[in-house]
């Protein structure tokens, strides 16, 4: 049966893949309480629609650091997606370009950077890719990959900055999952010194990360920059300080530090803080066209979604991700309209309450 919803894309994409790669998928840090939360945070929150309105059917494109999108919703770089599909990140970068959003390509890709951008190319004039990174202490390493991302016409940097340490996965340790298979590299780390050229053991997450490197980045780079994974409002305040261009606000979708709240329920915090000086967005758990609305009613410009994208992948290669972003631009639509917004910028903070107890 065709899959009508995001949820059953990740039914079907269970049944096709290898469950030790699906638990990697799907799997999180320890008691995957942070991951649970994600979803069930925006079950807590209801939208109160305004009527009457006599609003213009919607219209979606948004602008994120200057590049158009064709919906608020983007792709929340994730890696391995050859464990997905053996199309990986190309069809993904098809998929996205088609659909005229933002890939965020992770620097943990299957494919190097260089050929996702090619892929994209094939499909759209202008596709928009930002590239994310793990700033690795190789300082020269970090340097070099960037003006590869540069190069490859990648249009914003997103720092990932959630993970001094690789988050604890017990179904990862279950399964003894902790390299990819054979044949299968990192395609990106060719030139990381040490170790095997492509292994992900070669990747160091380093506590030792700090400001300072986010300072020398944007030394080197013209690239706006996007902290991705600073959830506290003291942070979020000094990464504007520091001249950091947008924040996705995102907890790595319960995969790092357990028991952080949901995305959704520290957006206000964030929003507060950094008092609309930079434009935000959301991951984590995103799944319905209800939940992206309830994203921007508190703050965000646009979400991104990770997991959904890999179920599309695994389900049906580049067809299952259109699906599964169409699925989402039509979900979006439909709640706005039934909201009485004809877009993206209509929607405003009263539109959503917490209520008690889950519908
Ligand atoms: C399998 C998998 C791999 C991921 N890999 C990365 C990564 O390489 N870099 C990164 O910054 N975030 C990574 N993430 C986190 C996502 O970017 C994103 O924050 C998260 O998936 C959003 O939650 P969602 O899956 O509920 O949409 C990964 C997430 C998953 C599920
Ligand atoms: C040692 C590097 C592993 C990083 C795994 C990629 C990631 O961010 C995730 O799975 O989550």
């Amino acid at each position: 049966m065709d899959p009508v919803n995001v949820r059953e894309f990740e039914a079907l994409a269970r049944e096709r893949l290898d469950p030790v790669h699906y638990d990697y998928f799907a799997g999180a840090a320890q008691d995957e309480i942070t991951v649970r939360a994600n979803e069930s945070a925006f079950v807590r929150l209801a939208l109160v629609p305004r009527v009457l309105r006599g609003a213009a059917a919607p219209a979606l494109d948004v602008t994120l650091l200057g590049a158009d999108a064709s919906m608020p919703i983007v792709l929340s770089p994730t890696a391995f997606h050859r464990l997905a599909h053996p199309d990986a990140e190309r069809a993904t970068a098809r998929a996205a370009a088609a659909a005229g959003t933002i890939m965020i390509a992770a620097m943990l890709s299957t494919v190097a950077i260089e050929d996702i951008a090619a892929e994209a190319g094939k499909v759209a004039a202008d596709p928009t890719l930002w590239f994310q990174l793990y700033v690795q202490p190789d300082l020269g390493f970090t340097e070099a990959i960037v003006r590869r991302a540069e190069a490859a016409g990648c249009r914003a940097l997103v720092v990932t900055v959630d993970s001094p340490a690789l988050g604890r996965h017990e179904r990862n340790d279950r399964n003894a999952f902790h390299d990819l298979p054979a044949g299968m590299r990192c395609e990106n780390l060719r030139e990381l010194r040490g170790g095997e050229p492509g292994s992900v053991r070669q990747v160091v997450l380093s506590p030792e990360i700090s400001w300072r490197h986010l300072d020398r980045l944007r030394e080197i780079t013209p690239l706006p920059i996007v902290l991705k994974g600073a959830l506290h409002p003291l942070d979020a305040r000094l990464a504007v300080e520091r001249g950091i261009d947008a924040l996705l606000v995102s907890n790595h979708g319960g995969r790092q530090l357990d028991t952080m709240p949901a995305t959704i329920d520290q957006l206000p915090f964030v929003a507060e803080a950094v008092e609309g000086r930079v434009p935000l967005l959301l991951d984590g758990g995103v799944r319905r066209g209800t939940d992206v609305v309830k994203a921007l009613a508190l703050g965000a410009r646009a979400v991104a979604v990770g997991r959904p994208v890999l179920w599309g992948l695994a389900a049906d290669g580049e067809a299952g991700v259109t699906r599964v972003l169409e699925m989402l631009r039509a979900e979006t639509a439909h709640t706005l309209t039934l909201c009485g917004c004809d877009g993206p910028s209509a929607v405003t903070r009263d539109l959503v309450r917490e209520v008690r107890c889950c519908h």
